[in-house]
């Protein structure tokens, strides 16, 4: 303790947690404390001598460049961040204030470990990312490209796909993946067999599995094994305690998910899941808004969203389209002898038979009861309509069993065509209706 203060200055130095250096103007390190190791894992005899950009991230080497020429330009800062790779591959992120000294021609810098703060931030924006595409996307497949996006911005990534058992909790579904490596960008990322066999293994222990091998990738055209196998991580996505799902990362060629990218990951896949289930939720009442429960197909709301779009495509292209009015004859009969729930079935069948006699761009939908209608677009003309007619005729008469007993089903259809019997939806609708119902009724006596 007799030793002066100035000798003792360098044991304070050691002391403290901020890494201090010491750097030519070649960029070697001349000097730095002790706490080099506990940030950047090196020891101070293993880092003195190097070039201090011999740890820098490769993606920062530019921008520090400027940095020290502005330093040693004479102008002192504070707050620049850069990121190092730790001895341990991960990545460190680092906040300094620097000078540079003229009379001993070195700069002087303190670095300070940012790494937990970024981190925070880091879950903060993803949060507020991951919230603000559950309000904005339309539907679960812009929600998943969305997340896609906010991912890619926190960890490494060159591919990712969402796998939900939300149908049915041992029926695992890929309603999203994306290769961002693939030649077109959108190539198919996964072996999906062995996507599937894996998938499971973490929903059945709700633990990440992380894997260093290109098991999981989906065979391409590309050269995989040029590019070197890539470091995949499953997460499981629980929302509210219930697993539905698991996320599919696949990580840039050379990198490897860090602790910190985990624990990051953990926190974002929870915020995932429940956008997912809020999207789910959404999908579901919006279904429920626009089809029928009992047939699928579309409501009476969607019936007329589709038909004034039907309309206004016929106006603008100059084209004929056709309405048809659809009422099953004696259905009531069906209920009364067979029950309800055959009724329903029949129901079923024919909004099948009614789909199956027309082309996929056109319009079943069920009105109520046992009315349906048709919107036909593209027609050539009344023949068309009437083609499709006889088809529905012939379709619903066909045999249909139902609890054993063979039903064969009538209708009385209506016909209306866009221009001849009208130009607006209600106009349309109302001729149709009343030739459905002129024929049911037959000629007035
Ligand atoms: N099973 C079942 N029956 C339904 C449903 N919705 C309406 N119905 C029944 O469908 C029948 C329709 O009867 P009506 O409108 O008299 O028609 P109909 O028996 O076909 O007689 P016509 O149209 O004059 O030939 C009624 O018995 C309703 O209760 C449904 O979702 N399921």
């Amino acid at each position: 303790m007799d030793q002066p203060l100035q000798d003792r200055l360098p044991n304070y130095v050691d002391l403290l947690l901020d890494a201090v250096f010491l750097v030519d103007a070649a960029g070697h390190i001349i000097y730095v404390n002790r706490a080099c190791e506990r940030i950047f894992g090196y020891t101070q005899r293993e880092m003195t001598g190097q070039l201090m950009v011999s740890f820098l991230h490769p993606e920062d080497l530019v921008r520090t460049h400027e940095e020290s020429l502005q330093v040693m330009a004479g102008f002192p800062r504070v707050g620049f961040e850069n990121r190092y790779i730790h001895k341990h591959g991960h990545i460190v992120n680092i906040m300094w204030s620097a000078r540079w000294s003229e009379a001993d021609q070195l700069r002087i810098g303190v670095a300070r470990d940012v790494t937990g703060q970024k981190l925070a931030e880091a879950l903060q924006a993803a949060t507020y990312a991951v919230s603000e595409a559950a309000h904005s996307a339309k539907d679960l497949d812009s929600l998943f490209s969305l997340i896609h996006a906010i991912i890619a911005r926190c960890v490494p990534l060159a591919g990712l796909a969402v796998a939900t058992c939300m149908h049915h909790p041992d029926r695992l579904e890929f309603p999203y993946q994306r290769n961002d490596d693939g030649d077109n960008g959108d190539d198919l990322l996964l072996h999906e067999a062995t996507a599937r066999k894996l998938c499971e293994e973490v929903l059945h222990s709700g633990q990440p599995l992380q894997l260093t091998h290109d098991a999981l990738a989906a065979p391409s055209g590309v050269d995989a094994a040029a590019k070197g196998a890539s470091a995949w991580l499953i997460l499981p996505l629980v929302a509210q305690h219930e697993t539905i799902g698991v996320l599919i990362l696949k990580a840039r060629p050379g990198a490897r998910y860090s602790d910190k990218d985990r624990e990051l990951l953990h926190f974002v896949s929870a915020q995932v899941a429940t956008a997912i289930e809020r999207g789910r939720l959404k999908a579901r009442l919006l279904r429920a808004a626009q089809y029928d429960d009992l047939t699928n197909l579309p409501n009476r709301r969607l019936f007329h969203d589709r038909l004034s779009t039907a309309l206004a495509r016929s106006k603008r292209r100059q084209h004929p389209m056709a309405l048809l009015y659809i009422d099953i004859d004696d259905f009531k009969h069906v209920n009364d002898t067979l029950g309800h729930s055959a009724g329903d079935r029949l129901l079923q069948h024919i909004a099948r038979s009614l789909e199956g006699c027309v082309r996929k761009a056109d319009t079943v939908a069920r009105l109520g009861g046992d009315e349906f209608v048709i919107i036909l677009e593209d027609i050539h003309g009344p023949h068309d309509a009437l083609a499709v007619i006889e088809k529905i005729r012939s379709a619903l008469h066909a045999a249909c069993v139902i609890d054993g007993t063979t039903l064969h089903t009538a209708a009385s259809i209506g016909l209306a065509l866009y221009p001849e019997h009208g130009s607006e939806a209600e106009e349309l609708l109302r001729h149709s209706d009343s030739r459905m119902y002129h024929e049911k009724t037959g000629p007035a006596p």
